[in-house]
Order: structure tokens, then sequence, then C-alpha cells
């Protein structure tokens, strides 16, 4: 056990961690120049082309070291998005020590910081790594000068490296045998090992990753999750290389895998103790939780006949994503989909394109919401995870929304444009500090809600980009939540309702509105586009009426130009809903998403 090392990369999100990464594996010889595809840990299509960590992953690794002793180092990948901070969080409980990377152009960031702390939190020697100093921009004192601040090392702590050019690798393999310590616990007590992250195997099934703290499992064993409480049998176990690498029994110390035959994502935990049934230990490790969405949404199959189609691929899709959920929900206008529960709008950015890109599904996503408690007069307290579940405003005794803390980090310049866009969206400054002189940190208290919509991007373009930002969840307030409908020619369409705070209802929509008026294509009779709380009409917009013929500006000639333009039409069809007798696009769905100021 001396000689194993257990650590992780942390960074905010392009600092460089994969790159870094597949040189260590390089430099160790893990993988073989012709292996070496880039970004190895990636593993993931969607993630390659997202060009961000969604799934953390492991390998080993063994290095000779100056001093002559060869150690077996255990680097464990982590995501990099604020919607998977619990993986993050467990798969640094699997480790003794991190590196932390640092962009020497960009410097610390949100996430740099909130990684730093969930590090912090579980005890692990940090070595500060200031990465890509290949880069023109960089600005290595500055950045040293952040850091010394930020976790009050001396200046010859931190080292300075670049994933691209191959510089500091050495030292970075080094500096993890002399400065993070070897893993702790011991063989004759009872087994404990966190489980940090699965993944599914279409073939074998689950394959559980986890770090043993204590004791061994053996294949063949007969195991408990001490959270769940189920026993399984091992059918393998083994370490982590490039692939799977089996073996008899894994011990205190190492990270490994195990497969047992279970097929659904559901029921491995990650955040879960294994341990054997025949000597079981007396507590998990600490920090288990159940995730719960953030964020919910409805999916419907654009053509009505694919629902079953539909339903067998999200059963699939939860085989291997444990953290989404869904239900059925029934929409009058879109008929029958799901209600789906997300981390994040990342989270649930990528369901949508897996669905579509892994199970050739054409779906429709309606407006995404928080979940919401509401306390009534007549059932007690509801949890409102869908505008349609919504209590009768005259049953309603109160209403409770989600808030968090979020953290921005930006340049001095900016912080008038952040306290307006967060003031405007019900933020609470708690705090304001400067980390250096061109550094500064704010601290609000939003709801979750306003994040939901479009928060993201408006960040962005009124800093120009620079502004990083992080979030935690801070429980349940009391708030004025109504529902907000929209009604085309009378009618009301209920997939495209939405939960809103009144203090913000007629200006949204107004703007909602407006909005479907630029969407809707012009139809042959006048459509009126209102948005209401109740019985009261907030705001209202025509599109007039028009014939459509799309051929009319091809004056009769130009045959090929005719067809292109009617296939062109044909396809537009294709995420098309027709509603009462309103064709509506699948934008019209998501335009409260976009809505400008
Ligand atoms: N110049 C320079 N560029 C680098 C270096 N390391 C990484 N990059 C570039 O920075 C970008 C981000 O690198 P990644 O390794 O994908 O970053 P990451 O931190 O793994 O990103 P996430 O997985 O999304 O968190 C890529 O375009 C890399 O080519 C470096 O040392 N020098």
């Amino acid at each position: 056990m001396k000689n194993i090392r257990n650590f992780c990369i942390i960074a905010h999100i392009d600092h460089g961690k994969s790159t870094l990464a597949d040189r260590l594996l390089e430099f160790t010889k893990t993988i073989s120049d012709r292996d070496m595809q880039a970004q190895v840990l990636d593993d993931m299509d969607l993630e390659r082309e997202k060009g961000i960590t969604i799934k953390s992953h492991a390998i080993q690794m063994n290095y000779t070291a100056k001093n002559g002793e060869k150690y077996t180092f255990n680097l464990i990948d982590t995501p990099g998005h604020v919607d998977f901070s619990y993986e993050v969080s467990r798969a640094l409980a699997a480790c003794e020590g991190a590196l932390l990377l640092v962009d020497a152009a960009q410097g610390i960031q949100a996430q740099t910081i909130s990684n730093l702390y969930l590090a912090l939190e579980n005890d692990l020697e940090i070595i500060p790594v200031i990465n890509k100093i290949d880069m023109p921009g960089a600005m290595i004192e500055e950045v040293k000068d952040q850091i010394i601040e930020l976790i009050g090392v001396k200046d010859e702590d931190i080292l300075l490296a670049s994933g691209k050019t191959g510089i500091g690798i050495e030292e970075i393999l080094e500096s993890i045998v002399t400065r993070i310590p070897a893993p702790t616990g011991s063989l004759d007590t009872p087994t404990q090992a966190l489980i940090f992250d699965s993944v599914f195997n279409s073939f074998r099934g689950i394959i559980a990753y986890f770090r043993v703290y204590n004791g061994s499992i053996k294949k063949g064993d007969k195991i408990k999750f001490v959270n769940t409480g189920e026993e399984y049998e091992a059918d393998e176990v083994g370490i982590l290389k490039l692939g799977l690498e089996p073996r008899k029994e894994v011990f205190a110390g190492d990270v490994g895998y195990i497969i047992t035959g279970i097929k659904s994502a559901k029921e491995v935990k990650v955040g879960d103790t294994i341990t054997l049934a025949s000597r079981p230990c007396e507590e998990g490790i600490k920090g288990f939780q159940e995730v719960k969405p953030m964020v919910f949404a409805g999916i419907f199959p654009v053509v009505t006949e694919d629902f079953e189609e539909l339903r067998d691929c999200m059963d699939k899709l939860q085989l291997n994503d444990a953290s989404l959920t869904y239900e059925l929900e029934t929409s009058q206008a879109l008929g029958f989909g799901f209600r789906c529960g997300f981390l994040g709008m990342l989270h649930m950015e990528i369901i949508q394109e897996r669905l579509e890109r892994e199970f050739n599904q054409t779906v429709i996503t309606t407006v995404p919401n928080v979940g919401f408690i509401a306390h009534t007069t007549n059932e007690g307290t509801v949890i409102v995870n869908n505008p349609s579940e919504m209590p009768d405003p005259t049953k309603l005794e109160r209403i409770e929304e989600p808030f968090i803390r979020a953290q921005i980090i930006t340049k001095p310049e900016y912080i008038g444009n952040i306290m307006t866009l967060c003031l405007g969206k019900r933020g609470i400054l708690l705090n304001q500090s400067y980390l250096t002189t061109t550094r500064v940190e704010l601290m609000f208290e939003l709801p979750l809600t306003e994040i939901v919509f479009d928060f993201y991007d408006k960040l962005k373009s009124q800093t120009r980009g620079y502004a990083s930002f992080d979030y935690s969840p801070i429980g349940f307030r009391d708030s004025d939540i109504v529902k907000m409908d929209i009604l085309l020619n009378g009618d009301k369409v209920d997939a495209l309702s939405a939960l809103i705070h009144r203090s913000r209802a007629q200006d949204f929509g107004r703007k909602l509105c407006e909005k479907l008026k630029d969407l809707l294509p012009r139809q042959q009779f006048l459509i009126a586009i209102q948005a209401a709380v109740g019985a009261k009409i907030l705001a209202r917009e025509n599109i007039s009426a028009m014939r459509k013929d799309v051929t009319a500006k091809c004056y009769g000639g130009d045959i090929s130009r005719k067809r292109k333009l009617l296939e062109k039409q044909k396809e537009g069809k294709k995420r098309m809903r027709q509603i009462g007798n309103v064709e509506v696009p699948q934008e019209a769905f998501l335009a409260v998403l976009k809505l400008d100021d």
C-alpha cells in the first residue's frame, strides 16, 4: 500500500485536464504511441464533441521514481461541469491528493475554486500546477499570486507545466510520489469500498468503479451495498488500465471495478459503499447522497405513433444514466410523452442529443422548470415538477422555490453589469471580494428557476465571456410563483405553460408572445397568441393570415430549385406539431429560453 498513490486532476473547464492526463499516461508508458488517441479519458463521442468530460473514469499507471522505487498511480478523472458536482465529490473522496490545474492565461476561475473546496472538504493534499505555460498570453507570476492567496502555499510549491509541450510532466509525477500520502486503511478490517462511478456495458451490464478503503474483495465473494442493502455476487473484480484487467482479489488502497450482472444503473448508486455480506462493515463511507434532479421538462415524440419506441429508448437510456428520471406525461397538445428530471440544463441537452444520435428519435422538448413545493389547503404538500401539477390558486396556501448560492468570478469592470443581471433575476448580493486587483469574486443568492432560463448566455454576453460561474443548492424558500398559460386562438396549449414569479409574469408574457409571433409560421387564417395568468390576459400578439405558397418566388422557371424548396419545407415539418389548427415548431416550445431583454 505504501507505494500506491490515488489522485485526481481538478480544474476549471478547458484548463487542460484531459491533455495533461494524456501526457502523464504517455510518460509512464501506460499507453503506447500507437494507442495514443487524443484524450483517451473522454471516451464518449458526445464528450469529445462538446469538449467536456461528463463521466469520471479511472486509469492505473506504473511509475519508477527517481528514488528507484516503483509506484502504482491511480488517476481518477472527474467531470468538469456543475451539473455533475456530486460525481466530482465522490471521485475526490476516492483520492488522497489532487493536482489543481490553473490555466496560465486564464487564471483562477469559478470551478477552480469550487473544486478546490470540494477537495479540501475531502482532506486531499493539493498540488497546484500552472498549466499551458507555453501560451503567449501566459501570466505566470500573476497566476502564482492568485494561487498563493487562495490556498496559502509557498511559491516553490507551485509547479509549472504544459500539457501541450510536455514541460513539467516529470516534476508532476515526482511530486505525486513525494507530496501525496499513500492510502491508509487496513486489510483486516471489514471491507469498505466506495463506488465513485459506474458505466453501462451492453454485454456485461453495469461495471461499478470503486476505491477499496479497508479489507478486500475477491472474485466470487458475496457482496452487499450498504445504502441499498442489496446483495450480489462478485462475478468479476479487477483493476483499471486502458481496459479492464481482471484480478483474483483487490485490496485496501486499490482502485478497481466490479461486475455483478446488474443490468440497471439505478441499482448501483454512486457514493454507496460495497462490503462483504459475510462480514459487513458497520457503516458506509460518509457523504452518500441520493442524486436529485434539479430541472424538469417534457420529452414527446414528434409523431404520436412513435411513443412506444420512445419509451423503449428512455428505458435503455436510464439503464446507463441513473441520474435521469422520467415518468409518463400526457399533454393535451402533444399527447403521450415523458416528464423527465435532469441534473441541470447541460444534462438535459445531453439526454436530448443522445436520444437523437444513439437512438434515432426525433423529439420535442418542452419548457424546462425547476421543482417547487406547494402547500395546499386540501391535499397537504405537493411537489410540482410540471406546470400542470400546479394546484388551483384558491387551494394554495403557499409555495416554495429552490434557491442556490452562486459564485461568479470576473474582472472588476464587469461588476456593474453582473449586479444588474443578478439583481434583475431576484438575486441578493452576499459578498464581493477581490482575489487580486484584476479579479473579483461575487457571491449571490438566486432562485434556481432564474438560472434555468438563459442565465449563462446573458452572463457571457454581459461580460464578454470574462466571467465564470458556479453554484450549489441552498434549499427552498417561500415565493410567489404563478402558472402562466399560452393560448393560441383561445385554446390553452399546456405544453407552453410555464411556472414563473408573479413580479416577472407581465414582462415575461409580453416577450414570450413577441417571440412566438416570430417563431410560428403564418397560416391562412389569423392566429392570436395570448399569455394569461388564470383568467387574466397579460399580453397579446396577432399573426395575420397569409396564403402560403413557398414556390411562388420561383417564377415557374427553375424546377430543381422548386423541388429543393419543397423538400426544405418538408424537413421543416419534421419538428412541427399541429395544435388545434395551428402548426407549432420545436423552437416555439423552448422560446422561453431565448427571450431578449
Ligand atoms: N497552448 C496550450 N494549449 C493547451 C494545453 N493544454 C491543453 N490545451 C488546449 O486547451 C484546450 C482544452 O484542453 P482539454 O485538455 O480538453 O481541457 P479539459 O480541462 O480537459 O477540458 P474539460 O474536460 O472540458 O474540463 C484544448 O484546445 C487543448 O488543446 C497546453 O499546455 N498549452
